[in-house]
């Protein structure tokens, strides 16, 4: 059964992912200098989110230890990082770069594994060794591994539908190439459930009206077809929902 964590205000929603973000940190380190916290990120809305929630809260940011983060991508978009649609792109202009000189000083950052952007634009072998090459980076397994949900109810770039199949029923590689993604761009990389599945930690962050009819779909019906539910079903006792209150307009409050 997943937990489910809802909130009426945004600042509280902000505060108390990031209070979860920092327990995960904390057990991961153990107060060990030498220890690393692994944590894969999703992109889209979850950067603003975790801008506001580790590096502007001035309760958690300084327990943040930024140099012991290794930090992954759960999707990438196969664009150039300076595009809009690259999701290390938009995570390095709305969290690093602000990090970097936040509360007047110079901090350390967190190792971020990107794709190799150099591959970028060479066609179907150039894609797959992307993939290849992200999977061979990949820890045995993710502290925390943070997910948004699409109103179609993907997660990472796990579509719903007969023609992602090769994506959900992968059982062995942990990075594919998604090569017809129903959102733009339509090639990407995505985890696979593979390394959901081995994670100690799964949150999904989810906001907006626009969410609240996927929301029951897989919160209520839990409809199988989607792979947000194959998660729940997959691990559902390591997995939190964070919810604001318009996302979970239509989940009975006994939930
Ligand atoms: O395409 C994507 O969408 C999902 C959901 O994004 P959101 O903006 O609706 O929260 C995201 O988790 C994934 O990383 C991204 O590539």
């Amino acid at each position: 059964m997943v937990k489910l964590q809802r909130f009426t205000k945004e600042k509280t929603l902000v505060h108390e992912f990031g209070r979860y973000i920092l327990e995960k940190q904390d057990l991961a380190l153990a107060g060990n200098d030498d220890a690393v916290f692994n944590i894969a990120i999703s992109g889209g809305s979850m950067n603003q989110v975790l801008y506001e929630s580790l590096v502007t809260d001035k309760n958690i940011f300084p327990h943040i230890k930024w140099p012991q983060w290794r930090i992954f991508f759960c999707d990438e978009r196969l664009v150039p990082f300076e595009s809009p649609q690259s999701n290390y792109g938009q995570f390095k202009r709305t969290v690093l770069d602000p990090l970097v000189h936040e509360d007047d000083q110079l901090n350390l950052g967190p190792t971020v594994y990107t794709i190799n952007e150099s591959l970028i634009g060479g066609g179907e072998t150039a894609n797959k060794k992307i993939a290849e090459e992200y999977d061979s980076l990949l820890p045995a397994s993710f502290d925390l591994i943070l997910l948004g949900c699409g109103d179609d109810g993907h997660t990472c770039s796990l579509f719903p539908g007969v023609e992602f199949n090769y994506l959900v029923e992968e059982m062995d590689r942990k990075v594919l190439w998604c090569y017809n993604s129903p959102k733009p761009p339509k090639d990407r990389i995505t985890f696979t459930l593979t390394v959901i599945a081995e994670a100690k930690n799964v949150c999904f962050l989810v906001k907006g009206f626009a969410k609240k009819a996927i929301m029951h779909d897989v919160l209520i019906v839990k409809n199988g077809e989607l792979p947000s539910v194959l998660v729940n079903e997959m691990v559902g006792t390591k997995v939190t929902w964070f919810l604001d209150e318009e996302a979970g307009a239509l989940i009975p409050q006994n939930c």
